[in-house]
């Protein structure tokens, strides 16, 4: 991949590939040590966990994304005000430590190491919090912005499953770019017991790839033909509704595969799935169903687009990146490759839910 190409948004795709792969340092580093040790982990506000891993690997992508493109706007997941309070002192060190490092170490098969920092440009801690905290735009529907999820899928990094580093560029609401990291996902699906760390690359109009790791080869996606059909859907039951998703796949005979994280799309656009499929959980009283956030679908719908298949919300409208960090009201999503595939389950699920209201309506006395 050479920086000086015509190709549209060639800069960006180097850039994006640069930062993903440096925050990936990051999260292994945090992988092969904090999953023995909780201590590096905090609980937010809406009780998910956020990890030393997440907050050092936004620092990583917003530090090389603003001194690349400084004008542009940023909505990470993370902020760091809790890393500002005394009582976590030792967190924000190990978080600036680990930024610091990722940003200055060399990468395999680098080429790219101008994104990095030089030896003599360290960070100061406040500096690197700010960085932290370039993420926090409020997004909409008239700039050009980058999503950043640092850890997609923390609960899935913290039990030893799959999770994601993701990065997108919006561009008037459209997503043009998005680059997922996937250090635990096996690079061939043939051998998942082989080789793992993958990176998976979409431009707009110019396809999806997937390369490893350390930066070798690019494979054009799909290029896998799984011979079960599945669908893939979250592993933790709380982010969906398990008992539709069950009545779709019986009726669609597809087997049900929960995995954490965009690594589903990955899998989705590479050929290992039929189906990605998420719909709200129930809830109860008042309570609204949980809403979409942009850094949660835009980098694994574009790829998803760019490996030839379809994604849109459960009634076919098309998912809106343009609103502000929340995706607006809930309608899950369905990806498929297979077009035709698309529309019967969309299908599958207008039944479904007719289902679950009969079934609603006989049990509410
Ligand atoms: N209640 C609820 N419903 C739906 N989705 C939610 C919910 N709570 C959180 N999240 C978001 O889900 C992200 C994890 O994605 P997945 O659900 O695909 O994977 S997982 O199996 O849950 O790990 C997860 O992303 P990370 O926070 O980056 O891990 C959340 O943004
Ligand atoms: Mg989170
Ligand atoms: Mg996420
Ligand atoms: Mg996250």
């Amino acid at each position: 991949m050479s920086i000086v190409s015509s190709d549209a948004f060639s800069v960006e795709k180097h850039v994006a590939v640069a930062a993903v792969r440096r925050a990936c340092l990051v999260t292994c580093t945090v992988f092969n040590q904090l999953v023995r040790d909780r201590t590096d982990t905090l609980s937010k506000e809406d009780e998910s966990p956020v990890t030393v891993g997440d907050y050092a690997a936004q620092a990583v992508i917003n530090t090389i994304l603003k001194k690349a493109f400084p004008k542009d706007h940023i909505v990470g997941e993370e902020g760091a005000d809790a890393l500002r309070e005394e009582s976590n002192t030792r967190l924000k060190e190990r978080v600036v430590a680990l930024a610091t490092n990722a940003l200055k170490e060399d990468l395999i098969n680098g080429g790219e190491s101008q994104w990095g920092l030089g030896a003599q440009d360290e960070l100061s801690s406040a500096a690197m919090l700010n960085a932290i905290d370039e993420g926090n735009d409020t997004g909409g529907s008239n700039k050009r912005m980058w999503t950043v999820d640092p850890i997609d899928g923390t609960k899935g990094f913290l039990r030893g499953g799959q999770y994601a580093v993701c990065l997108s560029l919006i561009v008037n609401s459209r997503v043009e770019l998005g680059v997922i990291g996937c250090p635990n996902l096996p690079t061939d699906p043939a051998h998942p017991g082989g080789e793992k760390g993958c990176v998976f690359i979409a431009v707009r109009g110019q396809g999806a790839h997937q390369i490893t790791l350390s930066g070798n080869g690019a494979v054009k996606l799909p290029y896998f033909h799984s011979e079960k059909s599945y669908v893939l859907q979250s592993e933790e039951a709380k982010h969906t509704n398990v008992p539709l998703i069950r009545r779709v796949s019986e009726e669609l005979h597809l087997s049900e595969w929960g995995m954490d994280s965009q690594a589903k799309y990955c899998c989705l656009a590479r050929g290992e799935g039929a189906v990605y499929l998420r719909m709200p959980a129930p809830t109860t009283g008042d309570k609204k169903p949980y809403e979409e956030r942009i850094w949660d679908h835009a980098p694994g719908s574009i790829l998803v687009e760019e490996a030839g298949g379809k994604i849109t919300n459960s009634e076919g409208a098309p998912l809106q990146f343009g609103l502000g960090r929340g995706m607006g009201e809930n309608r899950g999503f369905v990806a498929t490759i297979d077009e035709g595939l698309h529309g019967r389950v969309v299908s599958a699920i207008k039944r479904a839910q007719l289902v679950e209201d009969a079934t609603e309506a006989k049990s509410t006395p």
